[in-house]
């Protein structure tokens, strides 16, 4: 009999083009070595171009997927993507309280408040923003914004180190224990500096900035990293250092994809 390995929950959106979403979350927890389960929150149109359209799951769907493998199959780590809106975020966070995910629980939650695509297409609502902010950040083991997501979530519009600092205490003050505050944004930066903050210290996770268009996918491959490491008993800081090391390898091995935007690529970890 072999081994089962360790399982982690992804709380996402479908990316048609299979270079973002759950589609991402699913290759980068298989080249992790864990096994991933899905709760789908919604179905986009998207390819390399864009997203032109999305339809959202009813939260009592996404409830219940949450229900059905964390009862039976049982989950080491959960992340959450994309969430559509405010009603699917309250059955979310409804739904982590009944099986432990999260804060109230025991098992470690990773809130990526994915709010648009890296096309500006925005995959929240206005109101859906609110619930992230109340109901999830609480929750979280760890959340993980890119610079857009900061400014929509704290209204502080990061253009520096000392602003991403800034901006890690103000999202710290909203209740999840760890803060990833990304910088694969802050463009003028040589480097892509991501900074990690649990209240106390601050810990700097430096990586190079690689020169390509090709980065879609990059945020739910970090935090599904992150996932798979935790999922394994891993506390936070070392789980963020695999991810950022997993990511950053990802971008390198990115390739074109359609006439737009191609996907990062986990496949490095499976080659050789
Ligand atoms: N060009 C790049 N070269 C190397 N690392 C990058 C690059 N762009 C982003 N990263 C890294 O990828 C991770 C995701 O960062 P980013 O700030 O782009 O998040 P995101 O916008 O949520 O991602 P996406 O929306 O593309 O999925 C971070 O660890 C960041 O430092
Ligand atoms: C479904 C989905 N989730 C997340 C993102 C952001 O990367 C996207 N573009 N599409």
């Amino acid at each position: 009999m072999n081994t089962t390995p360790p399982r982690v929950l992804t709380i996402a959106g479908s990316d048609s083009g299979g270079g973002a979403g759950l589609q991402a979350d699913l290759r980068t927890l298989f080249a992790c070595g864990v096994h991933g389960m899905t709760a789908v929150t919604a179905v986009t149109v998207q390819n390399s171009l864009g997203v032109t359209g999305f339809v959202e799951m009813a939260p009592e769907v996404v409830a219940a997927q949450i229900l059905a493998v964390a009862t039976d199959i049982g989950v080491g780590a959960a992340k959450t993507g994309m969430l559509a809106s405010a009603g699917i975020i309250e059955a979310v966070a409804d739904a982590c309280d009944q099986v432990g995910i999260g804060r109230t629980g025991t098992t470690p939650f990773v809130v990526d408040p994915v709010a648009a695509s890296m096309h500006g297409d925005q995959l929240l609502t206005d109101l859906a923003l609110e619930a992230v902010r109340g109901l999830l950040f609480p929750r979280a083991t760890l959340v993980t914004p890119n610079l857009d997501e900061v400014r929509l979530l704290t209204g502080i519009d990061v253009v520096d180190r000392a602003g991403q600092r800034e901006a890690a205490r103000a999202l710290h003050d909203l209740g999840p224990e760890w803060v990833l505050v990304k910088g694969g944004h802050m463009w003028a930066d040589p480097e892509c500096l991501d900074l990690l903050f649990d209240g106390s210290e601050f810990v700097e996770l430096p990586g190079p900035r690689y020169d390509t268009k090709h980065t879609h996918g990059s945020g739910d491959t970090l935090a599904s990293a992150i996932c798979s490491r935790l999922a394994r008993g891993e506390g936070v800081v070392e789980a963020v250092r695999f991810g950022k090391e997993f990511v950053v390898r990802s971008v390198r091995a990115s390739y074109a994809l359609g006439a737009g935007v191609g996907p990062v690529s986990p496949l490095w970890r499976l080659e050789g």
